[in-house]
């Protein structure tokens, strides 16, 4: 975090806003506030709420996604992936955010998402048994530990990254969990749904490798417009 996020937000207008940070953040930080200020309250700390939340999710993951239990899997998910609203909205509250918080938010994350996608390659290399889909789902992990990459080191490098994509990470869990949560009602019973967890892992795969090529092709003209900037000011001094 090269400077503090509220300076770098004013500084540099997102464009390409994904739709869900643009208008689903604003409805789950009115429903979640309470909440956080309940917990507040009772004296847990921001870290806590991060911590047992990635511990939850991964958990979840790796319990039930590679038994093919994908309904109680995203049951389990859901309960503790909102603990990623709960944790910097405790911090903002509390007057507290600081970028040891936004290190360990960023960095579970990256583990949470992890067991996620690992949990849907575990069932598919196993029981599930389809080599195509194991593939996708390790794309689908690895494309987006990748795009989350291109923004933290463009930010580390002192660049705006001024774009997050069409798929970022909370895209990428909505279509993936609403996809799983669906299928797993196949093993009660509910016909022909399970195709929605390969239909949504193709679609986050296809969405990510889109959001890498943005976001490379935006690092690539803003370090290019940095270092013709800093060339023009070198020229100018040496005048
Ligand atoms: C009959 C079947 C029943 C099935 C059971 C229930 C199904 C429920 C299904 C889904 C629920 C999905 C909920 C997913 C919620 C995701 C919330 C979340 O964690 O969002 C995180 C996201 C990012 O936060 P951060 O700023 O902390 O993270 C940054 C981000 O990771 C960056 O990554 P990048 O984008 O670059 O890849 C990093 O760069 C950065 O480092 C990091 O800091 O938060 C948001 O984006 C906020 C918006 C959240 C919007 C949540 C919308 C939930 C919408 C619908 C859920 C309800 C669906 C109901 C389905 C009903 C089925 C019956
Ligand atoms: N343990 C934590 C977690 C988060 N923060 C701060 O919140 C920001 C993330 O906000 P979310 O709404 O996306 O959770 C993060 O950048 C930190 O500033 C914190 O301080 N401690
Ligand atoms: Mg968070
Ligand atoms: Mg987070």
């Amino acid at each position: 975090m090269g400077q503090p996020e509220a300076t770098r937000a004013a500084a540099t207008p997102t464009v390409g806003k994904a739709m869900l940070n643009k208008y689903a953040r604003a409805f789950f930080t009115r429903v979640l506030t309470p909440f956080a200020a309940f917990l507040i309250r009772r004296g847990v700390s921001p870290d806590t709420v991060t911590l047992i939340g990635t511990a939850g999710v991964v958990a979840g993951a790796l319990v039930f996604y590679p038994r093919g239990e994908f309904f109680w899997g995203t049951v389990v998910i859901t309960l503790f992936v909102f603990s990623d609203l709960v944790d910097g909205n405790m911090a903002r509250q509390l007057g507290r955010s600081s970028r040891w918080g936004a290190f360990l938010d960023s960095t579970l994350d990256r583990v949470a998402d992890g067991a996620i996608f690992g949990g849907f390659a575990l069932w598919y290399a196993g029981r599930g048994d389809d080599n195509v889909l194991c593939a996708v789902s390790i794309f689908c992990l690895a494309s987006g530990q990748v795009v989350s990459y291109t923004k933290a080191r463009g930010e580390s490098i002192g660049l705006p990254v001024a774009v997050n994509g069409l798929v970022e990470r909370a895209e990428r869990l909505v279509i993936s969990l609403v996809a799983a949560g669906f299928a797993g009602l196949h093993t009660f019973g509910v016909p022909g749904i399970q195709w929605l967890l390969p239909i949504a892992l193709w679609i986050v795969a296809v969405g990510s490798l889109v959001t890498l090529v943005q976001r490379v092709v935006t690092v690539r003209r803003e370090s290019a417009e940095a270092e013709a900037a800093a060339r023009a000011g070198a020229s100018e001094a040496a005048q």
